[in-house]
């Protein structure tokens, strides 16, 4: 049985709706390797999660192509003020900006955009995600407004692939597929055709780094590689991930321990020179941010769950 241990840790901002992010590390023959599924998601949908860790642990992943992955600094739904700073603060020359949160206008979206096309200055790359906020009407309109700044695409404008298909007809910014890549039951068959220009992979809803490599290869459209909010070792999935790809034209969003307070490692995967190198980091600060106990027993019957 592979060792399994228990990390929690606070988030700077909160980021889809989370102030504390936790998982499992589980270390095998490999290395180590993640099992963080997000706490709405059920058994069912967590297995990919669990493939993704367990690959990880006793496979390791396919060579690297490169040395080192271009990243996105990933600015949450904040004022515009902080959204400047996050970005001075990175040293990413592109930006990933989010926008539609619930309970916010629009007005918010724009301040927030050109705080960070001023703190980027004109050859910076923004690109935004909605997270499937939008219906079509309203996602032409305000692409139209937020691309003022000059987008580089936006990502998961729309839920579905119809209104997806639609929206690419009446506006001239890139689109790219995050959500209905990877909730979906099968992400190799999604008819992507006409849908998107850029597909969103991440590791562990994917099912892993190979089976994320598959997606790409069924698809034939430029990838992005980005985090689920992993700890360090998670994240060195997705940087594997990104090193493999054949082709690798966009920066990904892979910087995202930027986001926490902590992390499981003195070796963070944090971005220099807006680039993260392929390393997999050693978690040696396991003790230092080990979860609760009742934190603790929650992911220990998850990890059980799907291992059943
Ligand atoms: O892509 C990035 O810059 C960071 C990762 C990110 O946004 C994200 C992280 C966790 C869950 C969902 C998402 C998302 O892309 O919607
Ligand atoms: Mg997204």
């Amino acid at each position: 049985m592979m060792s399994a241990q228990v990390w929690s840790v606070p988030m700077r901002t909160r980021f889809r709706g989370i102030d504390v992010r936790d998982g499992v590390l589980v270390r095998g023959p490999a290395g180590w390797g993640e099992f963080s599924p997000f706490w709405d998601y059920d058994v069912a949908e967590s297995r990919r999660w669990w493939a993704a860790a367990h690959e990880a642990a006793t496979e390791g992943w396919p060579a690297p192509v490169r040395d080192r992955v271009p990243v996105n600094v990933t600015v949450p739904a904040v004022d515009a003020e902080r959204a400047r700073a996050i970005v001075t603060a990175s040293g990413c020359r592109t930006a990933k900006v989010k926008v539609a949160e619930p309970g916010q206008s629009e007005d918010d979206d724009l301040a927030r955009v050109e705080a960070v096309r001023d703190a980027l200055g004109p050859d910076g790359a923004i690109r935004v995600d909605a997270n499937a906020a939008w219906d079509v009407d309203t996602a032409v309109e305000r692409i139209k407004h937020l691309d003022r700044v000059g987008l580089e695409y936006v990502e998961q404008p729309c839920a579905s692939l119809d209104d997806l298909l639609v929206l690419r007809r009446r506006i001239d910014v890139r689109i790219a597929a995050d959500e209905v890549v990877r909730r979906a039951a099968d992400p190799l068959a999604v008819d992507l055709r006409e849908v998107c220009d850029v597909v969103v992979l991440k590791v562990q809803p994917l099912g892993g780094v190979r089976a994320a490599l598959r997606v790409a290869e069924a698809h034939g459209l430029p990838c992005v590689v980005s985090s689920a909010l992993e700890s360090s070792v998670g994240i060195a999935a997705g940087v594997a991930l990104a090193a493999a790809l054949p082709e690798l034209p966009f920066a990904c969003g892979l910087a995202t321990v930027a986001l926490f307070t902590d992390d499981v490692t003195s070796t963070p995967l944090l971005p220099v020179d807006g680039a993260l190198p392929v390393v997999r980091p050693e978690p040696d600060r396991l003790p230092q941010v080990a979860a609760d106990p009742e934190t603790e027993a929650r992911w220990r019957a998850r990890l059980a769950a799907v291992q059943a």
